[in-house]
């Protein structure tokens, strides 16, 4: 495998995907718009142009979108910042709006690994902005609150709504974040370790506050993704449960 300097043209795809040329059934016709300025718009919010995976200097072999996803507040933002730049935004909350995202490069295995991670905006407005975006994602991580049930309880609905707009083979991941949070919990870990069973997805908590299995998170999306597009007789099969179940840290740990 060559690595690649990834190239500035536009529209190019990256040595591991294909960009879908369509967009999201929400955005069809219904209420999408082009302004003066030619951006499009869905419900008056302007969507960020959806760079290319290759769009960038940085050298890597593969690369995947990562989503995440959630009811406002439980710390999508958060925990996106703590694994890019290794800090926590304390002090008052800042909801997001509409979409945004950064890439990180990770080495998985001696791979180099992009991961261009969307952080979406949790509020119920911009539902179809999201909506949008699900069908290019090669993963989703679906965040909840461990001090907020009502996040916890939502958590079914963000399910089906994957599954009506995100591909067939999107890889989910259940995270409980604020699990520092010892104090004000109202979901236990066990309950999120049920539900994930349920609905056969790996589950971990974590705490974007303290680091908490934040890196763990991205590194067991980045290695299943890594796997799935080596697929070779000669690797043995990565098992993401078995990885995520053998490195998970419990609250109380620091790990970052
Ligand atoms: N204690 C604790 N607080 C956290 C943690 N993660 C986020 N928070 C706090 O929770 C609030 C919401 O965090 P955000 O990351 O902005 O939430 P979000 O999911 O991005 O919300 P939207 O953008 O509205 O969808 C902020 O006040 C954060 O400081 C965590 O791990 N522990
Ligand atoms: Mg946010």
């Amino acid at each position: 495998m060559s690595r690649k300097k990834t190239l500035k043209s536009k529209g190019q795809t990256s040595p591991s995907t294909t960009l879908p040329a369509g967009r999201g059934k929400e955005q069809e016709g219904k209420s999408r718009k082009i302004n003066s300025s030619g951006q499009a718009l869905i419900n008056g919010v302007i969507l960020p142009n959806r760079p290319s995976l290759s769009n960038s200097s940085e050298f890597y072999d593969l690369a995947f979108k990562v989503m995440l996803v959630g009811d406002s507040g439980v710390g999508k933002t958060c925990l996106l910042v703590r694994f890019k730049d290794g800090a926590f935004l304390a002090g008052s909350f800042i909801s997001t709006v509409g979409i945004d995202f950064r890439n990180k490069v990770l080495n998985v295995d001696d791979v180099k690994v992009k991961l261009q991670i969307w952080d979406t905006a949790g509020q119920e407005r911009f539902r179809s902005v999201t909506h949008a975006y699900y069908r290019d994602a090669h993963a989703l991580l679906l965040l909840y609150d461990v001090t907020n049930k009502t996040s916890f309880d939502n958590i079914q609905a963000w399910l089906t709504e994957i599954h009506e707009y995100a591909t067939q083979d999107v890889v989910i991941m259940l995270l409980g974040n604020k699990a520092d949070a010892t104090q004000e919990r109202a979901v236990k870990k066990e309950a999120g370790e049920k539900l994930a069973k349920e609905y056969g997805v790996p589950f971990m908590e974590t705490s974007a506050k303290t680091g908490l299995n934040v890196e763990l998170a991205f590194m067991a999306i980045a290695k299943e993704l890594k796997h799935r597009s080596m697929k070779s007789p000669n690797h043995p099969k990565f098992k993401l449960h078995d990885y995520v179940n053998s490195e998970m840290k419990g609250t109380g740990c620091c790990r970052s």
